[in-house]
């Protein structure tokens, strides 16, 4: 038993949604490896709020299956929210409280105890390169800043899948480079028996690293090609990155 591959961070099979009757999201089939970084990239409206919202419960799965870790996610419910960290695009931190308060309530929510959540948030600070600012009120920090507070916060747990919604939204293009690397970093640096894979939805193919990402090309509601780079660039015909995500998220013809 023990030699059994540990399950996927994320396993997705024919999940769907739609909104009255706009079809967001189509039959999505895919799998997250523990550990991994994968981009899900695709243009506005792809479908990537969508999918986050049905993994992390705000949309209810009507069809197909999720499952985080192997556990579902519509009968294993609170073994699901405890191995999942969530980071979306507006902002979600009171900027009237301190770094540390943010982090300590955040813990709290988690159930992490007081002692445990104290070396936590300390550790995780020091990581995020943001323990000289730990009295300092939110408000007080930079954009970049007040985004590594919410990702150190969605870590306390150490979440197997960390979901990310275009968290680089309104960082400067150096910003946008040192969260996505300490992002990368965070995690490879975490030494926990099941290593965090993220999912980092954007719709930026600059934020995409050519040599160790994963990546989900999303549009109009349909996985258009997964794999490595490497093999999505193959199954786009082309070796260059932008045109690979021009031809496979060009419109259909009946949305066009
Ligand atoms: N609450 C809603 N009600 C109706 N339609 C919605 C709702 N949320 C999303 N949609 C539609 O579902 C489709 C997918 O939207 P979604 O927000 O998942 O895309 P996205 O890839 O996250 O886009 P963006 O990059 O712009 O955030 C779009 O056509 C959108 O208009």
């Amino acid at each position: 038993m023990s030699d059994r591959a540990p399950p996927a961070a994320l396993e997705i099979d024919g999940a769907g949604h739609s909104f009255g009757r706009r079809r967001a999201l189509d039959g999505l089939t895919c799998s997250i490896a523990p550990g991994s970084f994968t981009v899900l990239l695709g243009p506005n409206g792809a479908g990537k709020t969508t999918l986050f919202s049905l993994v992390s419960g705000l949309l209810p799965l009507r069809e197909g299956r999720i499952a985080v870790s192997g556990f579902d996610i519509r009968r294993q419910r609170s073994q699901v929210l405890r191995r999942l960290g969530l980071v979306f695009q507006a902002r979600s931190i009171e900027p009237d409280l301190t770094v540390a308060q943010v982090l300590r309530y955040g813990a709290a929510l988690q159930g992490i105890g007081r002692r445990t959540a104290g070396e936590r948030i300390a550790t995780w600070l020091d990581r995020g390169g943001l323990a000289d600012r730990a009295g300092d009120k939110v408000r007080t920090l930079s954009g970049g800043q007040q985004r590594r507070v919410e990702i150190l916060r969605a870590l306390l747990h150490d979440p197997a899948l960390l979901l990310l919604d275009e968290a680089s939204t309104g960082l400067d293009i150096d910003s946008r480079a040192a969260l996505l690397a300490e992002v990368r970093g965070l995690c490879s640096a975490q030494g926990t028996a099941v290593p965090t894979a993220v999912l980092w939805a954007t719709h930026l193919i600059d934020e995409i690293d050519p040599v160790t990402d994963h990546l989900l090309v999303l549009a109009e509601g349909r996985l258009r090609a997964a794999g490595t780079v490497a093999e999505v660039l193959a199954a786009a015909g082309t070796d260059d990155v932008a045109t690979a995500y021009r031809r496979l998220t060009a419109p259909t013809a009946k949305a066009a």
